[in-house]
């Protein structure tokens, strides 16, 4: 039995640092374990222009904890009135590395984002011609779509048809919920991919829904069905190097999460490498943990993978994460797997 696996440093996809007090809270939880991640821009104010995301990822070099070796990729949230020559030139520069598209009123602070998709195809044009992807939150926000179908409906109404219509765009379905979400991702011609968030591999809706309703689990896309999750786990445990790692940790505090109307997000940075140990041994596939992890995403993105490596070790006893952390701000939640993780990062 594997009771050790030493891997190539992780790298987060998609991941929420959020600003101030929040942020100094939780970036220590991912520079401990990855060395890269791919930066959310959905701040309020987003994160629009180059000049936007210079001052963040300024703030965020500002914050790291001392010591830490772990390099911010930026991206821009993509509006109607985003100017093509800007992202152009940060892209140029190597300051970021996506566009995101939030379709308008989809998730948290998406707001400001796109209503009409017609409206950005000059910014899409130019981004197929450098060769800039685009990560998508993959829901539609139409009101006649059950909150359940929207990813589904989104990949019909939506996906389908600017992959048409912008064939060398370069696609990274985030989040994916669904298992058709995971057949187009696998399927679709031309050069897509996904993330697959470590929640989403973990949790079902019966896990959110059976015996009382548990806010801390309350994300979008929303946890589907057993089935979906099923198919999550065969996507990331398949090696296929479409599908990579976007833990999708995105922190708020638990008076916004337990509340009448609480809001979307769950943090699972600092649990999701002995997670993920644990749904790959679950699954008998822990010698695909790396490609999943470490190897899948950068080759995605153009990088290369990470020099050093983590060393996961499964003990007896059960590691003993914080259920909470401390901001100046007030308590935050961590992830809760619902079982006992045996996986520790040494
Ligand atoms: N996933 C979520 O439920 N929430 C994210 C936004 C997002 O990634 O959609 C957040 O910023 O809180
Ligand atoms: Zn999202
Ligand atoms: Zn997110």
């Amino acid at each position: 039995m594997t009771t050790s696996i030493t891997i190539r440093r992780p790298d987060d996809w998609h991941l929420h640092l959020r600003d101030d007090a929040m942020m100094r809270a939780v970036l220590p939880e991912t520079t401990r374990h990855f060395a890269r991640a791919i930066i959310m821009p959905n701040l309020v104010p987003p994160v629009v222009t180059a000049r936007d995301a210079a001052a963040y990822r300024d703030r965020i070099l500002a914050a790291l904890p001392p010591g830490a070796d772990f390099q911010p990729l930026m991206t821009l949230y993509l509006t109607e009135h985003t100017d093509p020559d800007d992202v152009a030139a940060a892209f140029a520069e190597g300051l970021i590395h996506a566009v995101k598209l939030y379709p308008a009123g989809a998730t948290t602070n998406s707001a400001l984002g796109v209503k009409t998709l017609k409206n950005v195809y000059p910014v899409l044009d130019r981004m197929v011609q450098v060769g800039l992807p685009l990560c998508i939150h993959g829901e539609v926000t139409t009101h006649d779509v059950d909150i359940f179908d929207r990813e589904q409906a989104f990949l019909d109404r939506v996906l389908i048809p600017l992959r048409a219509d912008m064939p060398a765009l370069k696609v990274t379905l985030e989040h994916i919920t669904t298992a058709q979400g995971i057949d187009y991702v696998a399927e679709a011609d031309g050069d897509i991919a996904g993330t697959i968030t470590t929640h989403h591999l973990m949790i079902n809706r019966n896990h959110m829904l059976v015996g009382g309703i548990r806010p801390h689990y309350y994300c979008l896309p929303i946890v589907k069905r057993a089935s979906h999750q099923q198919a999550l786990r065969r996507a990331a445990t398949s090696g296929n190097p479409r599908f990579f790692l976007g833990t999708d940790s995105a922190p708020h505090l638990d008076g916004a999460k337990e509340s009448a109307c609480g809001c979307a997000g769950v943090f699972s940075a600092t649990n999701t490498m002995s997670c993920l140990a644990h749904v790959f041994e679950e699954e008998n596939a822990l010698d695909q943990l790396e490609a999943f992890t470490s190897l899948n995403g950068p080759a995605r993105y153009g990088l290369a993978p990470n020099e050093d490596t983590i060393t996961l070790e499964k003990r007896p006893e059960p590691t003993a994460y914080p259920a909470k952390f401390d901001t100046d701000d007030g308590p935050l939640t961590l992830f809760d797997p619902a079982t006992p993780l045996h996986w520790h990062v040494t």
